[in-house]
């Protein structure tokens, strides 16, 4: 594949569909239910326009940004998905290398394919000589916290900076397309290798991902007891939830509705972030994922208020099409596409980016 000959994620996305097996294609892209909220993500940043500044003397543009002590080279970080070896040889190391090579931060999920501690060393390995490249860990709280204990110390003996906590996911949420397909399990030879021997005293079992209704805000308080790394949670939606977050000393929000993968029909994560950010009052980062396929929709969800966003989908459509050189590509794609935007708008950089230049649009991108 001659990875140069694709110019957006949209392209990279058509590749993957050909090159797939359709299950876990189906997988990938399908969403919950009737993929309302899927659909939404996309149209969200359709329904907005951009109006520029002019003169401004936009020559340097900086579009790197520091998060929780560590700096990414672009605000673009790849979002937590799951079973990278679905899709290629190398997995969550070729993942890893490009997200090292792109000087970006890697959320690496739980439900990887290849253990952490061999996704950090990949990534330092990449990484240019002066570089420390930063892994934040995705987690699932399990209800027996002494697997959350293991889990928590495996990602920070691995070097991750910070523990992404996903709270949307009291149960799974339902692909349809996975039942009508019967994917439910990962292939021989494939597993979750993060639950891999958890306690040790089990070789060679590997357990499964619970997903716990009983889950309460006291995790997060215990958690927090539990970790000297900064906690963010993933999949907060409303509002108020984002206060209570705030008071219960979390560090960071990502804004996120797991792709349109949960609840079916919730808002578009772009519709609801001028909420959050007026919730949220600047006491902690907000981050955003969902539907991020442009470098317009970067420069719109940081003009409205976001320090960062997360691209699952895109990254997995890259590694689909070239591994770890179509993950990168994808980056860059996506940094060239921010850094032209940038320009485009008069910005001489992220602060410039504010909520003046974002007006509602008639009609959609798709
Ligand atoms: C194939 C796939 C697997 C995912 N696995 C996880 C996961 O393990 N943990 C998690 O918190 N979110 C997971 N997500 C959700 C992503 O972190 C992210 O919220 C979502 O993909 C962002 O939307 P986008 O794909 O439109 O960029 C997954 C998404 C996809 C598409
Ligand atoms: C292991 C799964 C729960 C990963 C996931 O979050 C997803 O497929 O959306």
């Amino acid at each position: 594949m001659d990875l140069d000959s694709l110019f957006t994620v949209d392209e990279f996305e058509a590749v993957a569909q050909r090159k797939l097996d359709p299950v876990y294609y189906d997988y990938i892209a399908g969403g919950s239910r009737d993929e309302v909220t899927v659909r939404a993500n996309l149209d969200g940043f359709g329904r907005l326009s951009l109006l520029p500044r002019v003169l401004r003397g936009s020559a340097q543009r900086d579009l790197a940004v520091t998060l929780f002590g560590a700096r990414s080279s672009m605000p673009i970080l790849i979002s937590p998905t799951a079973f990278h070896r679905l899709v290629c040889t190398e997995g969550e190391l070729a993942t890893a290398r490009a997200a090292a090579r792109a000087d970006t931060i890697m959320i690496a999920s739980m439900a990887s394919t290849v253990a952490v501690g061999e996704v950090a060393a990949a990534a330092r390995a990449a990484a240019p000589a002066d570089h420390e490249p930063t892994l934040w860990f995705q987690l699932y709280l399990q209800p027996d916290l002494d697997d959350t204990t293991a889990l928590i110390a495996r990602a920070t003996k691995a070097g991750c900076k910070a523990l992404v906590v996903t709270v949307d996911s009291p149960v799974l949420g339902a692909n349809e397309r996975n039942h009508r397909n019967r994917f439910h399990d990962l292939p021989p030879g494939m597993a979750c290798e993060n639950l891999r021997n958890l306690r040790g005293d089990e070789p060679g079992n590997v357990r499964q991902i619970a997903m716990s209704p009983e889950l309460s805000w006291d995790h997060i308080d215990w958690l927090r007891e539990h970790t000297e790394l900064p906690v963010l949670l993933k999949g907060v939606l409303h509002p108020e939830d984002a206060r209570i977050a705030v008071d219960h000393g979390v560090s960071g929000l990502l804004l996120s509705n797991h792709g349109g993968r949960q609840l079916d029909t919730v808002p578009a994560t772009i519709d609801l972030l001028p909420e959050f950010v007026e919730a949220v009052g600047g006491r902690v980062p907000l981050l955003l994922d969902g539907g991020v396929r442009r470098g317009t929709d970067v420069v719109k969800a940081l003009a409205l208020g976001a320090v960062a966003v997360g691209v699952g989908r895109p990254i997995v459509w890259g590694l689909a099409a070239g591994g770890e050189d179509g993950a990168t590509r994808v980056l860059e794609l996506l940094r060239d596409e921010l850094d032209h935007t940038v320009a485009l708008c008069g910005a001489r950089g992220l602060a410039d980016l504010t909520p003046d230049l974002v007006r509602p649009a008639a009609g959609s991108r798709r």
